[in-house]
């Protein structure tokens, strides 16, 4: 597992839990030694905090790995597998954790040898300390690629990770690309909560329907299929939260932007369609994050 951080802690601790050999990738060996000193992960849990000592070591360590879990930010998933690249064993096994498209495709491109199972999940966890992790919202996580479901489904099952493989996992990320793109930036705008964007209607409309002209041009017409009804169902659902990307810009964090909405425009371009809507809230987006002084991608 590489990624102690929220998702990936959240995975670790019910994989090893039931017995599954989990190993631990840290960054370096000042965090593996922040690591040992915290004892290992602690899960809070329906308001109940248990501590496991899953085995961690660095990138540099020697055994070759032939399974991974990828649980790091979009951002930091190339870097992350070309550091880990030659104990990648011929053939081995990577499930992608990354919300937003992009970094998949990276991935993938740095590791022509290995097999790439995308996923998409809505479970929820934060970290409110280091090691320390939330179990923020129960979900379920879609796993899919081009091939057959692999037989370690039946590892995750028994851990209680409720999943399903997805023959359309492709879509699935970018519906969620879409309802991110529809939402997260202007609450980070308008500095408001999900339920603020209420106010917001029309311009969420609109959004919605340059969304779902894009995903129709990139060969995602399921994907667009009722996107803004969905986008209003989930303000109404999630009104009380932040969204994670105004999470990321409060805290003063580099956001996901570049393979979220970043992404959108990039495929609008390649697809020479003209959205003006999308353009202008990423114009919008990249100059709050400029005047913070947070990363533009
Ligand atoms: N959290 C959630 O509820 C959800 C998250 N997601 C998506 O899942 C992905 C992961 O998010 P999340 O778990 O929240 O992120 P976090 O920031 O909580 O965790 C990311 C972890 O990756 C580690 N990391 C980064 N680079 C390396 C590296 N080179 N070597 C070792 N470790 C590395 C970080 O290490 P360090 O601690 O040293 O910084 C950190 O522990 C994101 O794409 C996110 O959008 C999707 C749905 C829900
Ligand atoms: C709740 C929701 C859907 C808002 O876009 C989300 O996924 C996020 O905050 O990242």
């Amino acid at each position: 597992m590489l990624g102690a951080g929220s998702l990936g802690s959240l995975w670790a601790v019910r994989l090893a839990r039931v017995g599954l050999p989990v190993r631990l990738i840290l960054r370096d060996p000042q965090r593996l030694s922040a690591y040992h000193c915290a004892g290992g992960l602690r899960l809070v849990e329906d308001g109940m905090e248990q501590l496991y000592p899953i085995p961690a070591e660095i990138p540099d360590a020697a055994p070759p790995i032939r399974r991974l879990l990828l649980a790091c930010k979009a951002y930091d998933a190339v870097p992350a597998v070309e550091h880990l690249a030659s104990r990648l064993a011929a053939g081995a096994e990577l499930v992608l954790l990354q919300n937003g498209l992009g970094s998949q495709d990276a991935v993938a491109a740095r590791l022509p040898g290995c097999r790439c199972v995308l996923a998409s999940t809505t479970e929820g966890a934060f970290r409110d300390g280091d090691f320390r992790v939330v179990f923020a919202g129960r979900g379920h996580t879609w796993l899919g690629d081009a091939g057959q479901p692999p037989a370690w489904l039946d590892e995750l099952a028994a851990a209680g990770i409720p999943h399903a493989w997805s023959e359309t996992i492709h879509g699935r990320l970018w519906r969620k690309l879409a309802l991110n793109c529809a939402i997260n930036p202007l609450t980070v705008l308008y500095d408001c909560r999900n339920g603020g964007l209420q106010a917001y209607a029309g311009e969420v409309a609109e959004l919605c329907a340059e969304l779902a002209e894009l995903l129709r041009h990139c060969d995602q017409r399921d994907a667009a299929e009722g996107l803004q009804e969905e986008v209003e169902r989930v303000i109404q659902a999630t009104a009380a939260n932040y969204s994670s990307m105004h999470q990321d810009v409060a805290r003063g964090r580099r956001s996901e932007i570049a393979y979220l909405l970043g992404h959108a425009c990039r495929e609008a371009e390649r697809h020479k369609l003209h959205l003006s809507r999308l353009k202008a809230l990423q114009q919008r987006l990249q100059r709050h994050l400029a005047e913070r002084g947070l990363p533009l991608d």
